[in-house]
């Protein structure tokens, strides 16, 4: 169902952005040699293919190839590049103010590349038995960990008898942390999500299947999807390959598609654990032992606070059991680069033997 949104001129899209509009910050400025600033042109990746890419520009949308030395593989939806328009070529991709990855299922020893330069992560949870605080808990680390506001969405409170009792238990989850209710089905729920979707501000949706994210995205581009803008333009009809693409928001901001967002494991996000249980992670400093595992050692500071009421004992489990699944996999991790980094040398040693 379209949304109908009064403040959006449907004209505007796509013809009229500027680098503003496309969420360009002095962050990227300051990476700009003086001769890229008069030769090349800032573009806003919004689809990755196998072989190309699909940037927007103040010109509108480019499709480029990529230098040699770059791969699609690592290019992200959200990324902000460098082109040369004429010759459709991407030159050089810049340094990305946040990055949203994972680890994979089954811990594969592989990080996978989500999103580029998103500031807000809307987790996505409903008033039924999808609530779970262990899993907004693990988003949470994530969001932290990549430096992105992490806001919780509760949908269906239409549906539940008392939705606050939703929305306490994840206020307790961090300290200033966005929580809202909501109807995601309402004519009003763009406007309730409007402060984080302002000009140039990246949003994406992350949660479990049938939260009702497709419903927000619905409701937040108001059903003008930027892939499809350009699938029209490409007479070729050929298709994106990640799935995951820039739409624009009736208000000024981006959402990025993040289909696979659904479950997802944690890897190499300590700092990102620590700063979704801040109120664990510096008693921990406080503790006799270094390497104290809070459980019964002696001079355990985190121990004391579960004693005085002052921490949650649960929320103590629940910080055990991310952080060994977080070693684990960052450790398989650590394996996998280790072997790759040895396959590569035995290839090479066996190619100069040939050359000899
Ligand atoms: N009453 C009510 N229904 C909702 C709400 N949010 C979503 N729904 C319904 O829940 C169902 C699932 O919503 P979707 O938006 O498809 O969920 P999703 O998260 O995109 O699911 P996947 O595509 O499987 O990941 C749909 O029938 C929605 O209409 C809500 O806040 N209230
Ligand atoms: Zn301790």
């Amino acid at each position: 169902m379209r949304k109908d949104f009064s403040s959006f001129d449907e004209d505007i899209a796509l013809t009229d952005l500027t680098l503003a509009t496309l969420g360009w910050q002095p962050f990227f400025m300051s990476q700009l040699e003086i001769e890229e600033l008069e030769t090349l042109t800032p573009t806003r990746i919004a689809t990755v293919h196998r072989d190309r890419v699909v940037g927007l520009s103040t010109d509108g949308p480019l499709e480029l190839t990529l230098d040699p030395g770059l791969t699609t593989g690592a290019v992200a939806v959200g990324d902000w590049a460098l082109a040369a328009p004429e010759q459709h070529r991407l030159v050089r991709l810049l340094e990305r103010k946040t990055e949203l990855s994972r680890g994979t299922e089954y811990h594969s020893g592989e990080r996978q590349l989500i999103a580029a330069n998103l500031d807000t992560l809307f987790i996505t949870t409903s008033c039924n038995n999808d609530f779970n605080v262990a899993r907004l808990e693990r988003y949470l680390a994530l969001a932290h960990d990549a430096l992105i506001t992490p806001v919780i969405l509760i949908t269906k409170a239409d549906q539940a008898d008392d939705p606050d009792h939703y929305r306490d238990q994840a206020r307790s989850l961090g300290r200033d942390l966005d929580v809202l209710t909501i109807n995601a089905k309402s004519d009003e729920v763009a406007g309730h999500l409007q402060p984080w979707c302002g000009v140039g501000q990246t949003v994406a949706l992350a949660g479990s299947s049938g939260v009702g994210k497709t419903t927000l995205a619905n409701a937040l581009t108001g059903g003008h999807a930027l892939t499809q803008d350009i699938r029209e333009d490409d007479a070729r009809g050929r298709h994106t390959t990640t799935g995951r693409s820039l739409h624009q928001i009736p208000t000024g901001g981006w959402l990025i598609d993040t289909p696979g967002m659904r479950g997802l494991g944690v890897a190499e996000v300590a700092f990102g654990i620590d700063a979704t249980f801040p109120e664990i992670s510096e008693l921990a400093d406080q503790c006799k032992f270094r390497d104290c595992g809070h459980e019964t050692e002696p001079g355990c500071a985190v121990q004391a606070a579960i004693k005085r009421g002052d921490i949650d004992a649960d929320r103590l489990k629940r910080f055990k059991k991310l952080k060994r699944e977080n070693q684990h996999a960052t450790e398989t991790i650590a394996e996998a680069r280790d072997r790759y980094r040895k396959l590569g040398k035995m290839y090479k040693s066996a190619q100069s033997r040939k050359k000899r």
